[in-house]
């Protein structure tokens, strides 16, 4: 075995070619093997086995610095900087991550997980370098489709300027996770087939065949050159116009091609762009075939490719998609706008029922923000579906360009809350916070799977900047029952005793139900109330709550910081200062990778947890009612004395 000899990041330069070769074939068997297992992105590590290996073969790692951009391709980097011996705990709690961390190991530069940061983030590792007076080279890697990312093009505007040596690898599959999109996509085909070369290089000849005697030497002498005409006609001109070194197209499961472009790109004294072409899900037949499905992947049976466990409840994503296309129906007015997740966001099915009302916009969420005020300006209804901790990206476009002129722009939230395996960059914890923060926004929290429903169907009613936040995974179908009309800034009572009130949002309503039950069967008295909105949050039903309960809890899957309990809170201190509140929310921390459910139990929103809290602050209150009580009694009998 091959593998078994890659320990460290320089085990690889003592391979042979023939052992190069093999070693390949053996990282795509351990890469299937194992995502297999653990799940992970499988279809993008595939594609890119030969460029780490050639990028592993031409640098020093760790002085030289490779940054992955949004990291969901480093598998191989793992492998062949030595954590082979990790990946039974791929992106499982207290296991290795499925993104490049700093804190894993001295050759992952930079982290990473959020798109098109590479080249920004390798621009300043380079600045810091010459700063210092360093020698090192800088290498960032970044898929065609990272490419659509406004950062991107900011770090590239900048990057044209550096004298100093900086490397960006174009790994162009021609994939996003879905089909990319946008006139760079066109460009960078055309690169790739050739087209672009072909037609000019036939232009240009014929041009020259005109030109009377000297015309044709001029063609003979070109073509004589090294690489011919090529060598004039550069491929990637963009780039060479903008000041940048283009190196290309390369075939990226090709070695000794790579080694070459790469030997070439350490050489120059500025920035430099190889473009380097991919195959997604390369060695793996069914995700060479169909890379979408193989991007992200659970667990799956590697001879179908399906998935081991089979999913047979909705998830919320399942329900927006079919709401908002009963919605589109009805309305025509109604569009949809994606960054790059027709897919994750569930609005493929809207893609395919309404094409001309369908935006996919590429990696590009401050885009997709403004583009969509635009819309509503211009009398559209747009619904932009996009994941919470993806959202971030455009805090300002939502506060300067959606919620200043009140614009009615629905946002679809999806993944708000604890995701899981995906780790600390793509947990949607922090969306309670930011959204409100901004004046003129209204966010919704649907407890289950009706919920999300009708109050999709308030907020394409609702004439403002409207949030409605549901969690990954299956959608809840418990308290069915529940199904009060939405009304704006509403709450809903669902159980009303005395002494504990439980005021949940979104997902803990359901965790609300569960402490409730098992309150009960201890013989508590506990009311549960669904907030509903987080903004405006419903002041009638925090002032009823306070009227009969002693303590009230204030749960969210949420980071505490801004988040749905302090404004319940600091109303409550102002209107009801008797009553004592929790508040049952995450703590001011990222979170790692994880199964939701363990991840939950650690930070301390599950059910036992909560119920633990209740209980502590229940004893907490007796012994301070009863330290109390011993001292007005002293009180009164020194009064007496
Ligand atoms: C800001 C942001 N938006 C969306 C995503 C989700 N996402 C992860 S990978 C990916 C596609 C990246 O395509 P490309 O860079 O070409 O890499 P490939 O998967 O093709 O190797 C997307 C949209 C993200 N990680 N970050
Ligand atoms: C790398 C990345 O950002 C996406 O592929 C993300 O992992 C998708 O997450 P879901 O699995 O929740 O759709
Ligand atoms: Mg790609």
């Amino acid at each position: 075995m091959m593998l078994e000899r890659i320990n460290g990041p320089e085990d690889i330069k003592k391979l042979t070619k023939q052992e190069l070769d093999i070693l390949s074939q053996e990282i795509r068997d351990f890469l299937v093997g194992k995502i297999s297992m653990t799940g992970g992105h499988l279809a993008s590590n595939l594609g890119v086995v030969e460029l780490t290996m050639a990028i592993y073969l031409a640098f020093d790692l760790p002085k030289d610095k490779v940054i992955w951009d949004v990291g969901h391709q480093s598998y191989t980097h793992k492998i062949l900087s030595g954590r082979r011996g990790e990946f039974d705990d791929l992106r499982q709690y207290g296991g290795m991550s499925g993104f490049p961390k700093r804190k894993e190991s001295p050759c992952d530069a930079f982290d990473t997980g959020h798109s098109s940061t590479s080249i920004s983030a390798g621009l300043g590792l380079a600045q810091a370098r010459d700063v210092l007076g360093e020698d090192h080279f800088v290498v960032s890697v970044i898929g065609d489709g990272a490419l659509t990312g406004g950062m991107a093009y900011e770090a590239l505007n900048n990057a044209a300027r550096m004298d100093k040596n900086f490397i960006i690898i174009l790994n162009d599959n021609n994939m996003s996770i879905s089909e990319n999109v946008g006139g760079m996509s066109t460009y960078l085909n055309s690169i790739r087939t050739g087209e672009g070369y072909l037609d000019l290089k036939k232009h240009v000849t014929n041009v020259l065949s005109r030109i009377p005697v000297v015309g044709e030497q001029i063609i003979d002498k070109i073509s004589r050159t090294k690489n011919g005409i090529k060598q004039l006609l550069i491929p990637g001109m963009l780039f060479e116009n903008m000041g940048i070194t283009y190196l290309g197209p390369v075939d990226g499961h090709n070695i000794k091609a790579l080694s070459r472009a790469l030997r070439e790109a350490k050489k120059l004294p500025h920035t430099v762009l190889v473009h380097v072409i991919t195959q997604k899900g390369k060695g793996y037949a069914l995700a060479e075939r169909n890379p979408s499905k193989f991007h992200g992947v659970d667990p799956f049976d590697i001879i179908t490719g399906e998935p081991k466990k089979k999913k047979n409840n909705p998830s919320y994503t399942d329900v927006f998609s079919k709401t908002i296309c009963r919605l589109a129906e009805q309305d025509k007015r109604i569009v949809a706008v994606t960054a790059a997740m027709p897919d994750g966001t569930g609005l493929k099915r809207f893609s395919r029922l309404y094409p001309d009302r369908f935006f996919d916009v590429g990696i590009a969420e401050e885009h997709a923000v403004t583009s969509a005020a635009g819309m509503a300006a211009g009398g559209l209804k747009p619904v932009v579906a996009v994941y919470s901790s993806f959202l971030q990206r455009g805090f300002d476009q939502i506060l300067h360009d959606v919620c200043i002129q009140n614009l009615p722009v629905v946002f679809a939230i999806d993944r708000a809350g604890l995701v899981g395996s995906d780790g600390e960059t793509h947990q949607g914890i922090f969306d309670l916070s930011y959204l409100t923060a901004i004046p003129n926004m209204s966010v919704f929290a649907p407890k289950n799977l009706w919920e999300l429903k009708d109050g999709m169907e308030f907020a394409l009613s609702y004439n403002g900047p409207f949030a409605v936040r549901y969690p990954r995974g299956e959608a809840y179908q418990g308290l069915k029952g529940f199904r009060a009309p939405i009304e704006y800034g509403k709450g809903e009572m669902l159980y009303e005793e005395k002494d504990i009130a439980l005021l949940a949002v979104g997902s803990m309503v359901s965790t609300g139900e569960h402490v409730r039950q098992k309150l009960k069967a201890e013989g508590w008295n506990c009311s549960l109330a669904n907030g509903r909105f987080v903004k405006p949050f419903d002041q009638e039903l925090v002032d009823r709550l306070a009227k009969n309960h002693w303590l009230i809890a204030i749960m969210e899957e949420n980071v505490l910081q801004g988040g749905f309990g302090p404004g319940v809170t600091a109303y409550i201190h102002e209107h009801h200062p008797h009553v004592k509140v929790i508040n049952i929310a995450l703590p001011d921390a990222y979170v790692e990778h994880g199964n939701v459910s363990l991840l939950r139990k650690g930070l301390g929103i599950d059910s036992n947890s909560i119920i633990w809290r209740l209980k502590k602050e229940y004893l907490d209150t007796e012994r301070q009612n009863a330290e109390w009580k011993k001292i007005k009694d002293k009180t009164r009998e020194m009064e007496k004395a």
